[in-house]
């Protein structure tokens, strides 16, 4: 694991010590928008239209961020029209990799042997963390964004008029509720375990793990009154909620000692997990030996055996109580 330092690769693990021991995740640089007419987004600068088969996705089957993209993908038949690179599920000293030896498919654009030659592809002087996942433009062959938030954004509704899909997963109505909701659970939740996971000082995980299980709570309580986080509708704040969930009991509770309670002993959101797990399309996103192999064998600060356990038996298809 490393980022690029003035467009050079250096192997370095997070650095805790400057915060108390506690993980700072870095904010994602770079921020372009697809969008229909090719108009600016919200970041970043214009000039990226939605059309059919000009951008490209590399993504991580064993990241809960990139897994968003993954579901959107599918939510919005996009399948067609995006084509997709999946990284290696190690990454070690170089990074992510293409090596085809341990689950990559290849880079399909550039076959590129790592990730952070694609960042370099887009700028020869790129300092900062290899992330994925990431939107590729091959026209003007440079990364759209690396932001997984924005991504599933586009997706949700730039490419409508080529897909016909006008399924909303983030309607006007209900942004400022998603938000809200998407404010709670991104730092107690989906970088919550990666706060508990990569903390270096007891009270730095302490005070991650507490934060983390108090707002499980509450989202069991939600999900008591209310068939998705907002209300009846299924918005982008489940598919981002999601992503965390199935990784957890098989990797977050153990490798990331996030471990007062399983996901599956929570009857809400459990019986939750597994409705989302069987709406069209997302299983086949869903890849648990990568997910399990990644953890387990990349972080070898953690785990330095890189031996991966065997366990949990998990049936995400089996029966759920949501309707
Ligand atoms: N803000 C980014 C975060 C992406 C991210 O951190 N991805 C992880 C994989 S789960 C990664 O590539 N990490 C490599 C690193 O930090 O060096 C997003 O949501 O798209």
């Amino acid at each position: 694991m490393g980022l690029l330092v003035d467009g050079i690769w250096r192997d370095d693990w997070y650095k805790t010590a400057d915060n108390g021991g506690a993980f700072k995740r870095e904010d994602a640089k770079l921020r372009n928008w697809v969008t229909a007419d090719g108009s600016a987004g919200s970041t970043g600068k214009a000039g990226f239209k939605a059309e059919s088969g000009r951008y490209h996705l590399y993504v991580s089957l064993a990241c809960p961020w990139a897994h968003r993209t993954l579901i959107f993908r599918q939510l919005k038949s996009l399948q067609s029209h995006i084509d997709v690179s999946v990284v290696s599920s190690d990454m070690i000293e170089h990074g992510w990799t293409f090596d085809p030896n341990t689950g990559s498919s290849g880079d399909n654009l550039y076959q590129s042997e790592y990730m952070h030659q694609i960042y370099t592809k887009n700028d020869s002087a790129y300092t900062g963390r290899v992330t994925v996942p990431v939107l590729w433009d091959k026209n003007t062959q440079q990364i759209v964004s690396n932001e997984s938030a924005d991504i599933i954004r586009m997706f949700n509704s730039a490419f409508n008029d080529i897909t016909g899909n006008t399924l909303d997963f983030y309607p006007a109505e209900l942004r400022k509720e998603i938000d809200a909701i998407n404010a709670f659970v991104y730092p107690n939740i989906n970088n919550g375990v990666y706060r508990c996971g990569f903390a270096t000082t007891q009270q730095a995980y302490k005070e991650a793990y507490d934060s983390l299980f108090v707002a499980l709570d509450k989202i069991e309580e939600i999900l008591a009154n209310n068939k998705y986080l907002v209300g009846d509708l299924q918005t982008e704040a489940d598919w981002r909620l999601f992503t965390t969930l199935i990784r957890f009991d098989a990797v977050y509770f153990g490798h990331f000692k996030c471990n007062q309670r399983q996901i599956d002993s929570y009857p809400n959101i459990s019986n939750y997990v597994r409705s989302l797990y069987q709406v069209a399309g997302v299983a086949e996103t869903t890849n648990m030996q990568h997910i399990k192999r990644h953890y387990y064998f990349s972080h070898t600060m953690i785990n330095p055996t890189q031996v991966i356990p065997e366990g949990p038996k998990q049936d995400f298809l089996a029966p759920h109580n949501r309707g």
